[in-house]
């Protein structure tokens, strides 16, 4: 009765036009017909949106969407976030229609990340086709593995991430903790959690024990289907001129050997942009444990040389 994948993520900006070229230029995703003005529908693959983007007052990563197999389970879901405390809305079908699902609630976890719940699987039957030649998004068969990964702040870190599995029935794939400040005697490090939802990702939500964002989110990952994919992406940021900050330069992670690059969106968060990342069997794994970061590369741009 757990979270079946990331679903899609909602975003707010002022300037809906500086992310539908974003969106489609650098990442080379679809637009798609919203059928209203102030919503821009992103798609990556037969979803009738990945990304759904209003029009608003900030730049923000406002929320994930959660997507669970069944009413059995959203139902469940719902039941266990309210004995947990947690508020939680349900919307009206209106609103529901308006994110193309049967069923829409929102909540929050301990920490104030704000979070939508759904179930209902909508397919879009036009054929996805990308503007930037993307050969394809990894989204698993019948879109089972998801739109990629989020990483939240998590400042009550172990509250937290109890939340997420205790509640929401995400499990550990990896256990994190990262020296960031040298590594010195006085470097406490910082607690990263890494977690799967029942499918073969990784990992579809990650949890830092850093200050809260002011961008709603850290990063949010997306992954293609070739190298090539992602090197192409990295000369389209790199021809931007700044325009599109690279946040970190091409490198591999040890967790998921995920080849990948960090950019900075119009909101502010940054996507990771990868490809190869590790497939899990959710049912078996046995989480690890990473004390480094990547295996090459990853050079953020925060990071002074060395
Ligand atoms: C360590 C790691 C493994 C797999 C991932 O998909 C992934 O994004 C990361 C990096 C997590 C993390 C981050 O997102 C923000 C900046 C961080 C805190 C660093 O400076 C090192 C680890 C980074
Ligand atoms: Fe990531």
């Amino acid at each position: 009765m757990s979270v079946s994948s990331l679903g899609y993520v909602v975003i707010e900006t002022r300037d809906l036009a500086a992310w539908q070229e974003y969106g489609t230029q650098i990442l080379g995703a679809m637009e798609s017909p919203s059928g209203d003005p102030d919503v821009l529908f992103l798609r990556v693959d037969d979803r009738p949106f990945r990304f759904w983007i209003r029009k608003g007052e900030r730049e923000a990563f406002v929320a994930p969407g959660w997507e669970f197999a069944s009413k059995e389970a959203f139902d469940a879901a719902i039941a266990r976030l309210e004995a947990a405390g947690r508020p939680v809305e349900r919307a009206g079908i209106m609103e529901a229609r308006g994110r193309k699902v049967y069923e829409l609630a929102r909540s929050s976890d301990p920490c104030g990340n704000g979070f939508e719940l759904f179930y209902g699987r909508f397919y879009d039957y036009a054929p996805f086709v990308s503007p930037a030649a993307v050969s394809r998004f990894v989204t698993g068969d019948n879109g089972d593995m998801g739109l990629g990964h989020v990483v939240l702040t998590a400042p009550a870190f172990e509250e937290t991430h109890a939340f997420y599995k205790e509640v929401l029935g995400f499990g550990d794939t990896d256990l994190g903790r990262f020296f960031l400040a040298g590594g010195g005697p006085d470097d406490a490090g910082i607690g990263f959690a890494f977690m799967h939802a029942r499918n073969g990702r990784h990992h579809s939500l990650a949890l830092g024990q850093m200050p809260e964002s002011p961008n709603g989110a850290v990063h949010m990952m997306l992954e293609v289907g070739t190298l090539e994919d992602v090197g192409r992406a990295y000369d389209r940021v790199l021809k931007s001129k700044g325009k599109v900050p690279l946040s970190a330069t091409l490198g591999r992670h040890v967790n998921d050997k995920m080849t990948s690059f960090y950019m900075r969106t119009p909101g502010g968060f940054d996507i990771e942009y990868g490809w190869n990342g590790l497939v899990i069997d959710p049912d078996t794994w046995v989480p690890t444990t990473s004390l480094g970061v990547s295996d090459w590369g990853h050079k953020w741009a925060h990071e002074k040389d060395d």
